[in-house]
Formats: structure tokens, sequence, C-alpha cells
């Protein structure tokens, strides 16, 4: 029985990925089963904002969005990122195809004033990828959304669970640039949601890390089986997983530490 696995590559780590796992993407694809990549490129998109003179700001590691940084957004993810990325994966004999979530409107998006032109995901239709899967390409997403009046720029965790979900994926990676969520120092193999909810509320869970979090929440609120965060720079990494339910010895140890 084929499983489906999506995968979200952070722009964090991006140049500095483990080559492990081309390898292990396409001993997946190989044994018959069904990958799809999702991918930001934040830090790409904050050194093409410095070069416009553009300082880049962030609320709760959401990035507002002039005009001038929605530019910016479709050249470095829809451009730039994702050729780098189709070309790696071409390169390790992957047929990828990259899209964002313009084409075909497969990602809808209704504004987040607040942030200017950012929004969340409305409506994901699932056709074109599972088109592509079934003819065995690797489809590769970027989190440019479809918005009624234009395109809209998404953080990439949040586009990334949102298409999980909507293709019922049995598993569901953030690859990173830390081996996982730490809190006082050390990196928690697994995290109960209380837990992770007050590690949030503390600070211990801060920036680009906190939509991560909520992203690996969403999964298992839409019945995806593993959420997990994984090193990019270390594939044997345990990483962390995020578990349902409450533990009350871990949620206060972290509560009366972190403060
Ligand atoms: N508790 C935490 N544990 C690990 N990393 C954290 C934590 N809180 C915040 N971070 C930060 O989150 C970053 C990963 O988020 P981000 O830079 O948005 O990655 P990506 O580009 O892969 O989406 C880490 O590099 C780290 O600086
Ligand atoms: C609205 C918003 O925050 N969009 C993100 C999209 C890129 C992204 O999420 O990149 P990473 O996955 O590398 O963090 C941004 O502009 O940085």
């Amino acid at each position: 029985m084929s499983e489906r696995k999506v995968v979200k590559l952070g722009g964090s780590v991006w140049d500095t990925l483990h080559h492990d796992y081309f390898t292990e993407w396409k001993e997946w694809v190989e044994a018959g089963n069904e990958l799809i990549l999702l991918h930001g490129g934040g830090p790409r998109l904050s050194a093409y904002c410095e070069s416009q003179q553009i300082k880049p700001v962030f609320q709760n590691g959401r990035r507002v969005t002039t005009e001038d940084v929605l530019t910016g957004a479709t050249r470095v993810l829809a451009g730039e990122m994702q050729t780098e990325i189709v070309t790696a994966l071409g390169r390790s004999d992957m047929n990828a195809v990259g899209l964002s979530g313009v084409d075909g409107r497969m990602l809808t998006g209704r504004q987040i004033k607040e942030l200017g032109a950012v929004g969340e995901v409305e409506t994901v239709d699932v056709s074109l990828i599972e088109l592509l899967v079934q003819n065995h390409y690797v489809p590769v997403v970027t989190s440019i959304l479809f918005g009624t009046n234009g395109a809209l720029n998404c953080n990439g965790d949040d586009c990334a669970v949102a298409v999980a979900c909507a293709l019922k994926a049995d598993h569901f990676e953030m690859i990173t640039d830390v081996p996982g969520i730490r809190i006082n120092g050390t990196v928690q193999q697994t995290l109960t949601v209380d837990a992770m909810q007050q590690a949030i509320e503390s600070g211990a869970i801060y920036g680009g890390m906190i939509p991560k979090t909520e992203a690996l929440r969403s999964a298992l609120d839409g019945g995806v089986a593993l959420a997990i965060i994984r090193d990019g720079n270390d594939p044997t990494a345990t990483g962390t997983q995020l578990k349902e339910g409450h533990d009350e010895r871990t949620t206060s140890h972290i509560w009366a530490t972190s403060h």
C-alpha cells in the first residue's frame, strides 16, 4: 500500500541541506510512495528586501508584506528558490514540477489585512497535485496564494500543513535548521500540545518556530498520523514529534523552568 508524505523544506536550511535527504526521497518514490514538497525561502526573501533597502518586519513569525515585498516574494519563492529545488531534485533523478498556489487556483487565500498582502489558506484544490503524483512527478509547491485582489504571501509552514491535511497525508515533516524544538536547552523528542502552547506563551518557542509548532498541531487536528520537525543538517536525528493529550509532569516542568 502506497503512503503519502508531505515535506516542508525550510528556507533556513536549503543552502546546507544534507544530501542524504535526496537519497531518502528518491528511495521513497521508487518504492511506490508519494512525495509532495512544500517550500519557503524566508532568509533569501529577507536578503532581497535588504538589497532593496526594505527592513524585514515579522509578527509571530509571519512577514508584514507591502506590495514591494510581495514582488520580492514572487521573485524569490516562485522563481529563484523553486528553480533551485526542482533542479536539485532533477539532478537526483526525480521528476519534479514547480508550482505555487496560483497555479490552477490550487490554494486560495483570505487576506490577513493587518499583515498587508498576506493570506491564510482558505481552500485547497488537490486535483493538480493528484494528477502529478499519479503520473510519478514530485510536486514542489511554494507559499504564494491566489487572492481575490491578486497574489498573497503565505507563511510556508501554514501553507504546507493546509496541503498536508487536504491531501490526507500519512506523514508530515518540517525540515529546518535546528535538530528540533528546544526547551531550556534540550531538544524535545516529543512534545504534548499543552506543553507546546505553554512554551509559546513563556517565550521558549519564538519567531519562526511559532508557525512551525502551530502547523504540527493543525496536522494532528487534521488527522495526519505522524507530524514531526526534522534537522535538515542531519537526516539521522530524531527530531521533535508533537503528541496529542496532556502531560502534567512535562507541562509543569516547562512552565516552572522557563520563567
Ligand atoms: N524553542 C525553539 N527550538 C528551536 N528553534 C527555535 C525555538 N524557538 C525559536 N526557534 C527558531 O526557529 C528557527 C526555525 O524557524 P525558521 O527560521 O522560520 O525556519 P524555516 O525557514 O526552516 O521555516 C530556528 O532557527 C530557531 O532560531
Ligand atoms: C507571510 C510569510 O511569513 N511568508 C513567508 C514565506 C516564506 C517562508 O515561510 O519561508 P520559510 O519557510 O523559509 O520560513 C516569508 O515572507 O518569509
